[in-house]
Protein backbone atom coordinates (compact mmCIF):
# COMPACT_ATOMS: atom_id res chain seq x y z
CA UNK A 1 0.00 0.00 0.00
CA UNK A 2 1.30 3.59 -1.21
CA UNK A 3 1.84 5.97 1.83
CA UNK A 4 3.13 9.63 1.85
CA UNK A 5 6.33 8.81 2.84
CA UNK A 6 6.55 7.55 -0.50
CA UNK A 7 5.44 10.16 -3.02
CA UNK A 8 9.16 11.53 -3.73
CA UNK A 9 10.40 8.30 -4.85
CA UNK A 10 6.54 7.51 -6.79
CA UNK A 11 6.83 6.14 -10.08
CA UNK A 12 3.78 5.73 -11.70
CA UNK A 13 5.28 3.74 -14.44
CA UNK A 14 6.77 1.10 -11.80
CA UNK A 15 3.71 0.62 -10.07
CA UNK A 16 1.47 -0.15 -12.91
CA UNK A 17 4.25 -2.24 -13.78
CA UNK A 18 4.17 -4.10 -10.50
CA UNK A 19 0.62 -4.40 -10.38
CA UNK A 20 -1.00 -4.61 -13.77
CA UNK A 21 -3.77 -6.87 -12.50
CA UNK A 22 -4.39 -4.38 -9.27
CA UNK A 23 -8.48 -3.60 -9.45
CA UNK A 24 -9.19 -2.46 -6.09
CA UNK A 25 -9.84 1.42 -6.16
CA UNK A 26 -8.55 2.90 -3.37
CA UNK A 27 -8.20 6.73 -2.38
CA UNK A 28 -4.87 8.50 -0.54
CA UNK A 29 -5.63 12.58 1.00
CA UNK A 30 -3.07 14.33 -0.45
CA UNK A 31 -1.84 18.15 0.34
CA UNK A 32 -3.70 19.50 -2.83
CA UNK A 33 -6.49 17.07 -2.68
CA UNK A 34 -7.43 13.78 -3.22
CA UNK A 35 -5.99 10.62 -5.00
CA UNK A 36 -8.08 7.88 -6.53
CA UNK A 37 -6.65 4.86 -7.66
CA UNK A 38 -9.15 3.35 -9.51
CA UNK A 39 -7.62 0.48 -11.26
CA UNK A 40 -4.07 -0.20 -12.78
CA UNK A 41 -3.30 2.84 -14.64
CA UNK A 42 -5.98 4.48 -13.95
CA UNK A 43 -5.50 7.80 -11.63
CA UNK A 44 -8.17 10.26 -10.48
CA UNK A 45 -6.87 13.95 -8.46
CA UNK A 46 -9.65 16.20 -7.51
CA UNK A 47 -7.91 19.28 -6.47
CA UNK A 48 -8.91 21.18 -3.35
CA UNK A 49 -10.43 24.43 -4.62
CA UNK A 50 -13.20 22.98 -7.08
CA UNK A 51 -12.23 23.88 -10.95
CA UNK A 52 -14.56 24.14 -13.86
CA UNK A 53 -11.63 21.87 -15.73
CA UNK A 54 -11.91 18.54 -16.27
CA UNK A 55 -8.31 17.44 -17.81
CA UNK A 56 -7.65 13.61 -19.14
CA UNK A 57 -3.97 12.83 -20.38
CA UNK A 58 -3.73 9.77 -21.57
CA UNK A 59 -0.10 7.69 -22.53
CA UNK A 60 0.41 4.64 -23.45
CA UNK A 61 -1.99 3.34 -25.19
CA UNK A 62 0.98 1.66 -27.15
CA UNK A 63 2.93 0.16 -24.58
CA UNK A 64 5.98 0.82 -26.17
CA UNK A 65 5.52 5.10 -26.81
CA UNK A 66 7.49 5.65 -23.28
CA UNK A 67 8.28 9.13 -24.07
CA UNK A 68 4.90 10.34 -22.82
CA UNK A 69 4.82 8.02 -20.06
CA UNK A 70 7.86 9.45 -18.19
CA UNK A 71 6.43 12.64 -18.88
CA UNK A 72 2.98 11.76 -17.09
CA UNK A 73 4.46 9.73 -14.34
CA UNK A 74 6.40 13.11 -13.56
CA UNK A 75 3.76 15.55 -13.33
CA UNK A 76 1.63 12.46 -11.05
CA UNK A 77 4.99 12.45 -8.77
CA UNK A 78 5.42 15.93 -8.14
CA UNK A 79 1.57 16.09 -7.95
CA UNK A 80 1.79 13.87 -5.34
CA UNK A 81 4.95 15.68 -3.14
CA UNK A 82 3.80 19.14 -3.90
CA UNK A 83 5.63 20.89 -6.25
CA UNK A 84 2.96 20.37 -9.46
CA UNK A 85 0.34 22.31 -8.70
CA UNK A 86 -3.15 20.74 -8.77
CA UNK A 87 -6.02 23.04 -9.82
CA UNK A 88 -8.33 20.91 -12.09
CA UNK A 89 -9.84 17.80 -11.69
CA UNK A 90 -7.89 15.20 -13.44
CA UNK A 91 -7.50 11.64 -15.03
CA UNK A 92 -4.39 10.14 -15.68
CA UNK A 93 -4.60 7.31 -18.09
CA UNK A 94 -1.64 4.60 -18.49
CA UNK A 95 -3.34 2.85 -21.24
CA UNK A 96 -1.79 -0.60 -22.01
CA UNK A 97 0.23 -1.53 -18.71
CA UNK A 98 0.53 -5.20 -19.80
CA UNK A 99 1.75 -4.42 -23.41
CA UNK A 100 4.50 -1.42 -21.56
CA UNK A 101 5.69 -4.50 -19.69
CA UNK A 102 6.37 -5.88 -22.88
CA UNK A 103 7.20 -2.84 -24.55
CA UNK A 104 4.85 -3.91 -27.28
CA UNK A 105 2.48 -1.68 -29.11
CA UNK A 106 0.13 -3.97 -28.38
CA UNK A 107 -0.24 -7.75 -27.31
CA UNK A 108 -2.79 -9.28 -29.89
CA UNK A 109 -5.00 -6.04 -30.89
CA UNK A 110 -4.16 -2.31 -31.29
CA UNK A 111 -5.81 -1.03 -28.66
CA UNK A 112 -6.37 2.63 -30.75
CA UNK A 113 -8.81 0.56 -32.92
CA UNK A 114 -11.24 -0.24 -30.49
CA UNK A 115 -12.80 2.92 -28.32
CA UNK A 116 -16.30 4.02 -29.26
CA UNK A 117 -17.41 0.71 -28.09
CA UNK A 118 -15.19 -1.34 -31.30
CA UNK A 119 -14.07 -3.35 -28.30
CA UNK A 120 -17.37 -5.15 -28.14
CA UNK A 121 -16.85 -7.14 -31.55
CA UNK A 122 -13.51 -8.43 -30.32
CA UNK A 123 -14.89 -9.41 -26.58
CA UNK A 124 -17.91 -11.47 -28.47
CA UNK A 125 -14.82 -13.21 -30.12
CA UNK A 126 -13.31 -13.65 -27.16
CA UNK A 127 -14.08 -12.55 -23.71
CA UNK A 128 -10.73 -12.72 -22.47
CA UNK A 129 -9.21 -10.42 -24.72
CA UNK A 130 -7.25 -8.01 -22.83
CA UNK A 131 -7.00 -5.14 -25.15
CA UNK A 132 -10.63 -5.28 -25.84
CA UNK A 133 -11.56 -5.47 -21.88
CA UNK A 134 -8.90 -2.28 -21.26
CA UNK A 135 -10.59 -0.49 -24.08
CA UNK A 136 -13.62 -0.99 -22.24
CA UNK A 137 -12.32 -0.07 -18.81
CA UNK A 138 -10.56 3.00 -20.11
CA UNK A 139 -14.03 4.28 -21.94
CA UNK A 140 -15.97 3.51 -18.60
CA UNK A 141 -13.21 5.39 -16.29
CA UNK A 142 -13.49 8.32 -18.63
CA UNK A 143 -16.99 8.28 -18.95
CA UNK A 144 -17.51 8.53 -15.17
CA UNK A 145 -15.11 11.50 -15.02
CA UNK A 146 -16.39 13.43 -17.78
CA UNK A 147 -19.97 13.01 -16.44
CA UNK A 148 -19.10 14.36 -13.20
CA UNK A 149 -18.65 17.27 -14.95
CA UNK A 150 -21.47 20.06 -15.04
CA UNK A 151 -22.90 20.94 -18.90
CA UNK A 152 -20.70 24.27 -19.07
CA UNK A 153 -17.27 22.72 -17.46
CA UNK A 154 -14.28 22.53 -19.94
CA UNK A 155 -13.12 19.26 -20.44
CA UNK A 156 -9.91 18.13 -22.41
CA UNK A 157 -8.47 14.96 -23.47
CA UNK A 158 -4.89 14.73 -24.80
CA UNK A 159 -3.81 11.11 -25.72
CA UNK A 160 0.14 11.29 -25.90
CA UNK A 161 1.67 9.24 -27.88
CA UNK A 162 4.76 8.67 -30.33
CA UNK A 163 5.18 8.11 -33.88
CA UNK A 164 7.11 4.47 -34.94
CA UNK A 165 9.19 6.82 -37.52
CA UNK A 166 10.82 10.11 -37.85
CA UNK A 167 8.71 12.38 -38.82
CA UNK A 168 9.37 15.82 -41.34
CA UNK A 169 7.42 17.75 -38.52
CA UNK A 170 8.83 16.85 -35.48
CA UNK A 171 5.56 17.05 -33.31
CA UNK A 172 2.21 16.71 -35.01
CA UNK A 173 -1.41 16.44 -33.56
CA UNK A 174 -4.41 14.53 -35.21
CA UNK A 175 -7.81 16.39 -34.57
CA UNK A 176 -10.61 13.71 -34.42
CA UNK A 177 -13.28 14.19 -36.56
CA UNK A 178 -15.19 17.17 -34.82
CA UNK A 179 -19.40 15.69 -36.18
CA UNK A 180 -19.40 19.12 -37.39
CA UNK A 181 -18.23 21.60 -34.71
CA UNK A 182 -15.70 23.82 -35.83
CA UNK A 183 -11.95 23.59 -35.01
CA UNK A 184 -11.25 25.59 -31.92
CA UNK A 185 -8.83 28.33 -32.49
CA UNK A 186 -7.55 28.61 -29.04
CA UNK A 187 -6.84 24.67 -29.28
CA UNK A 188 -4.49 24.92 -32.37
CA UNK A 189 -2.88 27.89 -30.26
CA UNK A 190 -1.99 25.29 -27.25
CA UNK A 191 -0.39 22.60 -29.65
CA UNK A 192 1.38 25.44 -31.13
CA UNK A 193 2.31 26.20 -27.54
CA UNK A 194 3.04 22.48 -27.02
CA UNK A 195 5.74 22.67 -29.56
CA UNK A 196 3.27 21.02 -31.86
CA UNK A 197 3.25 22.84 -35.20
CA UNK A 198 1.37 20.85 -37.39
CA UNK A 199 -2.12 19.29 -37.23
CA UNK A 200 -4.17 16.94 -39.35
CA UNK A 201 -7.73 17.01 -39.29
CA UNK A 202 -9.44 13.68 -39.54
CA UNK A 203 -12.40 13.45 -41.73
CA UNK A 204 -14.26 10.79 -40.46
CA UNK A 205 -15.78 9.06 -36.71
CA UNK A 206 -13.26 6.57 -35.96
CA UNK A 207 -12.08 3.81 -32.98
CA UNK A 208 -9.14 6.29 -31.85
CA UNK A 209 -9.38 7.42 -27.66
CA UNK A 210 -9.15 11.05 -28.60
CA UNK A 211 -12.53 10.69 -31.01
CA UNK A 212 -14.35 8.80 -28.68
CA UNK A 213 -13.67 11.75 -26.13
CA UNK A 214 -15.03 14.27 -28.52
CA UNK A 215 -17.49 12.55 -29.83
CA UNK A 216 -19.58 11.36 -26.55
CA UNK A 217 -18.08 13.81 -24.04
CA UNK A 218 -17.66 17.06 -26.41
CA UNK A 219 -14.20 17.26 -25.46
CA UNK A 220 -11.66 19.13 -26.61
CA UNK A 221 -9.13 16.26 -27.52
CA UNK A 222 -6.50 15.43 -29.81
CA UNK A 223 -4.08 12.61 -30.47
CA UNK A 224 -0.71 14.71 -30.27
CA UNK A 225 2.65 12.40 -31.69
CA UNK A 226 5.23 14.23 -29.33
CA UNK A 227 8.57 12.60 -30.46
CA UNK A 228 9.33 9.13 -32.24
CA UNK A 229 9.56 6.33 -30.08
CA UNK A 230 11.92 4.89 -27.96
CA UNK A 231 12.65 2.34 -25.27
CA UNK A 232 12.13 3.16 -21.53
CA UNK A 233 15.46 6.27 -20.66
CA UNK A 234 16.47 6.42 -24.07
CA UNK A 235 14.29 9.43 -24.74
CA UNK A 236 15.91 12.83 -25.08
CA UNK A 237 13.50 14.35 -22.17
CA UNK A 238 14.73 17.89 -23.35
CA UNK A 239 13.58 16.95 -26.97
CA UNK A 240 9.75 17.36 -25.31
CA UNK A 241 10.19 19.96 -22.65
CA UNK A 242 7.90 22.38 -24.00
CA UNK A 243 5.24 20.17 -24.38
CA UNK A 244 5.84 19.31 -21.04
CA UNK A 245 5.97 22.66 -19.60
CA UNK A 246 2.32 23.38 -20.94
CA UNK A 247 0.80 20.57 -19.96
CA UNK A 248 2.07 21.21 -16.36
CA UNK A 249 0.60 24.58 -16.99
CA UNK A 250 -2.35 23.32 -17.61
CA UNK A 251 -2.60 20.89 -14.44
CA UNK A 252 -1.86 24.18 -12.41
CA UNK A 253 -4.77 26.05 -14.52
CA UNK A 254 -2.32 28.53 -15.04
CA UNK A 255 -2.60 28.12 -18.72
CA UNK A 256 -4.79 30.85 -20.93
CA UNK A 257 -6.37 29.84 -23.43
CA UNK A 258 -7.30 32.04 -26.23
CA UNK A 259 -8.01 32.47 -29.63
CA UNK A 260 -6.19 35.22 -31.00
CA UNK A 261 -2.57 33.42 -31.30
CA UNK A 262 -1.86 33.84 -35.00
CA UNK A 263 -2.11 30.39 -37.19
CA UNK A 264 0.54 31.69 -39.58
CA UNK A 265 3.44 29.19 -38.21
CA UNK A 266 0.69 26.33 -38.33
CA UNK A 267 1.11 23.33 -41.19
CA UNK A 268 -2.79 22.20 -41.59
CA UNK A 269 -3.65 19.16 -43.29
CA UNK A 270 -6.59 16.94 -44.14
CA UNK A 271 -6.65 13.46 -44.78
CA UNK A 272 -7.30 12.75 -48.64
CA UNK A 273 -8.16 9.01 -48.17
CA UNK A 274 -7.41 6.30 -45.72
CA UNK A 275 -5.52 3.82 -47.75
CA UNK A 276 -6.42 0.39 -46.44
CA UNK A 277 -5.47 -3.29 -46.35
CA UNK A 278 -7.89 -4.84 -48.65
CA UNK A 279 -6.30 -8.33 -49.41
CA UNK A 280 -3.55 -10.34 -48.46
CA UNK A 281 -1.74 -8.90 -50.98
CA UNK A 282 -1.98 -5.22 -49.92
CA UNK A 283 1.69 -3.25 -49.81
CA UNK A 284 2.84 -0.23 -49.47
CA UNK A 285 6.01 0.46 -51.54
CA UNK A 286 7.52 2.59 -49.05
CA UNK A 287 11.19 1.84 -47.23
CA UNK A 288 11.01 1.08 -43.59
CA UNK A 289 12.50 4.79 -42.31
CA UNK A 290 10.62 6.92 -44.65
CA UNK A 291 9.80 9.38 -42.36
CA UNK A 292 6.10 10.62 -42.26
CA UNK A 293 4.93 13.65 -44.52
CA UNK A 294 7.01 12.49 -47.18
CA UNK A 295 5.67 13.50 -50.20
CA UNK A 296 5.25 11.44 -53.41
CA UNK A 297 4.79 12.34 -57.25
CA UNK A 298 2.03 11.88 -59.16
CA UNK A 299 1.67 8.60 -61.29
CA UNK A 300 3.52 6.60 -58.30
CA UNK A 301 2.32 3.09 -57.07
CA UNK A 302 2.10 3.76 -53.20
CA UNK A 303 -0.13 0.95 -52.94
CA UNK A 304 0.38 -2.48 -54.59
CA UNK A 305 -2.72 -4.58 -54.52
CA UNK A 306 -4.08 -6.56 -57.29
CA UNK A 307 -7.86 -5.43 -56.93
CA UNK A 308 -7.14 -1.56 -55.24
CA UNK A 309 -3.57 -0.15 -56.15
CA UNK A 310 -3.82 3.46 -55.32
CA UNK A 311 -1.28 5.46 -57.49
CA UNK A 312 -0.49 8.99 -56.62
CA UNK A 313 -2.96 11.67 -58.28
CA UNK A 314 -1.25 14.42 -58.02
CA UNK A 315 2.31 16.17 -56.91
CA UNK A 316 2.36 16.58 -53.32
CA UNK A 317 0.29 13.87 -51.73
CA UNK A 318 1.59 12.94 -48.86
CA UNK A 319 1.34 9.91 -46.20
CA UNK A 320 1.60 9.28 -42.71
CA UNK A 321 1.65 6.36 -40.39
CA UNK A 322 2.52 4.13 -43.14
CA UNK A 323 2.41 0.58 -41.69
CA UNK A 324 2.43 -3.29 -43.91
CA UNK A 325 1.79 -4.92 -40.62
CA UNK A 326 -1.72 -4.09 -40.12
CA UNK A 327 -4.76 -6.83 -40.50
CA UNK A 328 -6.86 -6.74 -42.54
CA UNK A 329 -9.62 -4.06 -43.21
CA UNK A 330 -7.38 -1.45 -41.02
CA UNK A 331 -5.18 1.30 -42.10
CA UNK A 332 -2.20 1.06 -43.68
CA UNK A 333 -1.22 4.93 -44.46
CA UNK A 334 -3.02 8.26 -44.12
CA UNK A 335 -2.90 9.87 -47.28
CA UNK A 336 -2.67 13.48 -46.27
CA UNK A 337 -3.54 17.17 -48.69
CA UNK A 338 -2.54 20.52 -46.93
CA UNK A 339 -5.66 22.63 -46.53
CA UNK A 340 -6.30 26.17 -44.59
CA UNK A 341 -8.55 27.39 -42.39
CA UNK A 342 -11.86 28.04 -43.56
O1 LIG B 1 3.71 5.95 -36.05
C1 LIG B 1 2.74 5.26 -36.28
O2 LIG B 1 2.61 4.61 -37.34
C2 LIG B 1 1.61 5.16 -35.28
C3 LIG B 1 1.63 6.20 -34.21
C4 LIG B 1 0.28 6.13 -33.51
O3 LIG B 1 0.12 5.32 -32.63
N1 LIG B 1 -0.68 6.93 -34.00
C5 LIG B 1 -2.03 6.84 -33.57
C6 LIG B 1 -2.85 7.89 -34.25
C7 LIG B 1 -4.29 7.87 -33.78
C8 LIG B 1 -5.22 8.81 -34.54
O4 LIG B 1 -5.39 8.64 -35.76
O5 LIG B 1 -5.80 9.71 -33.89
C9 LIG B 1 -2.56 5.46 -33.92
O6 LIG B 1 -2.20 4.94 -34.99
O7 LIG B 1 -3.33 4.92 -33.14
ZN1 LIG C 1 0.60 5.45 -30.54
Amino acid sequence: MLTTQDFNTFNFIDFVCQNPDQHERFELDIEQGKAIFHDAGILEFIPKQTSDQYVCLSCGVHGNETAPMEIVSDIVRDILVGVQSLQVNLLILLGNPKAMLQQERFLEFNLNRMFNHHWKSYLEADPNCYEALRAKRLESAVQDFFEKSPGDARRYHYDLHTAIRASKHQRFAIYPYLDGRDAKAEQLAFMQDCGVNTVLLYHKPSSTFSYHSSHHFKADAFTVELGKVKPFGENNRDDFKQSENQLRKLVAANYHFNNDRSTDELNLFAVKKELLRVSDDSHLNVDDDLANFTEFEQGFELLSDPEEPYVVESDGEAIVFPNNKVPMGQRMALLIEPVSLG
